[in-house]
């Protein structure tokens, strides 16, 4: 069993391959200098000299709510060409079996909460992040098409808003955590008296730890087929995956002052994007399937607050 990890060294890819290394699997990694993933021919060739028995695409054009809103067109066209290079090579070069990484944005602005599965296609989508959006719709469609016509067995996961060691903490096109602890861990460092939090504070998210995002991965592709397509529909094949609670963002902001040791005061900037009002996953299908989550955001805020302050010498450019 050799498994291909697209995107080891983001977060969730780098923790998947963790992962895959400790339980002793064989994986099989190129970084993006080495290889493009929007580049079909560097993928068809790629796919057809290694044919790994397994896909995990953990590879994608990935940001916060600036970013998305910044460069939608990167984020749309990457995206789209990641996710077909990479299912359509693989169908060709005979894997069997692939996990796609979708996103929890592919709901609706408005869908009902908690959010289950068939709220996809179901309503309009948030607008800072529709090309980001659509794309990711179009990864589950692509596996779930495969599948169809071909008898492939590519699964898909959406994750709600991820965070822990390794995340990107660039002040600007980092989602909210980072961003946050980037900040406040500046303010208490140079004294200063706020610490400016953007938009209003009242949009609740709900987070999850990538170790526990890692194991959803593994739990969900290691079901036996007849298990995965008992508790999933063919045109419905997607899984949520996430710990089934929310914070506003206000208190999320509290819990990062805390966990920073930031005594100042917290301004809300209104003129930044808010993003969809709530976005809580319905978790109630992989629970059911046999999977949740362990780690408290309290105890993986500090533990990621640890690992930033270990590495703030190296982070991420982008
Ligand atoms: N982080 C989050 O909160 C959430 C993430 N997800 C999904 O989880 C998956 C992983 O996200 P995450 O780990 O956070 O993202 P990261 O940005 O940490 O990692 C993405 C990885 O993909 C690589 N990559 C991007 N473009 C290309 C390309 N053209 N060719 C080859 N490699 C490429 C990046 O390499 P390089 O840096 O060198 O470009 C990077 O290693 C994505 O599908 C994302 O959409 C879903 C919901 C929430
Ligand atoms: C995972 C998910 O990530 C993105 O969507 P998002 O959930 O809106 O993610 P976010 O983490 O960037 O923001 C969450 C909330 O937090 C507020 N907020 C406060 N202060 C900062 C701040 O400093 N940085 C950021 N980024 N947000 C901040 C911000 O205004 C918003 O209300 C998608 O584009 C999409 O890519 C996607 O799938």
């Amino acid at each position: 069993m050799r498994v291909y990890v697209a995107g080891h060294r983001g977060m969730v890819g780098g923790a998947i391959l963790r992962k895959l290394q400790a339980r002793g699997i064989e994986t099989l990694t190129r970084t993006h200098a080495e290889l493009d993933l929007t580049d079909q021919k560097a993928v068809t060739e790629f796919m057809a000299a290694e044919r790994p028995d397994a896909v995990v695409l953990a590879a994608a054009k990935v940001g916060g709510i600036q970013a998305n809103n910044t460069f939608p067109a990167q984020f749309i066209y990457e995206n789209l060409m990641i996710e077909a290079n990479v299912i359509h090579q693989a169908y060709a070069a005979g894997v069997a079996r692939l996990l796609f990484l979708g996103s929890s944005c592919i709901y609706p602005k408005l869908a009902p909460q908690p959010m289950a599965e068939d709220a996809l296609l179901t309503g309009t989508l948030e607008p800072t992040n529709e090309p980001y959006a659509i794309a990711k719709i179009a990864g589950i469609k692509l596996c779930e098409s495969y599948n169809r016509q071909y008898g492939t067995d590519y699964r898909s996961v959406m994750p709600t808003n991820l965070y822990g060691p390794g995340d990107n903490f660039h002040p600007q096109n980092s989602h909210v955590l980072p961003a946050m602890l980037r900040r406040f861990h500046e303010a208490v460092q140079s004294g200063a008296p706020e610490v400016v939090v953007w938009g209003t504070g009242t949009p609740m998210r709900e987070f999850l730890h990538v170790d526990d995002m890692a194991e959803a991965s593994l739990f969900v592709m290691d079901l036996d087929r007849a298990a995965y397509e008992a508790n999933t529909q063919p045109m419905l094949s997607h899984i949520n995956v996430g710990t089934g609670q929310d914070v506003t963002i206000a208190e999320l902001a509290r819990m990062v002052a805390e966990v920073t040791g930031f005594t100042g005061e917290i301004r809300f900037d209104s003129s930044k994007p808010d993003g969809t009002p709530r976005k809580l996953m319905d978790v109630g299908r992989l629970r059911d399937m046999g999977w949740q989550a362990s780690i408290a955001l309290r105890d993986g805020i500090a533990e990621t607050y640890r690992w930033f302050l270990d590495n703030a010498a190296e982070l991420r450019e982008a």
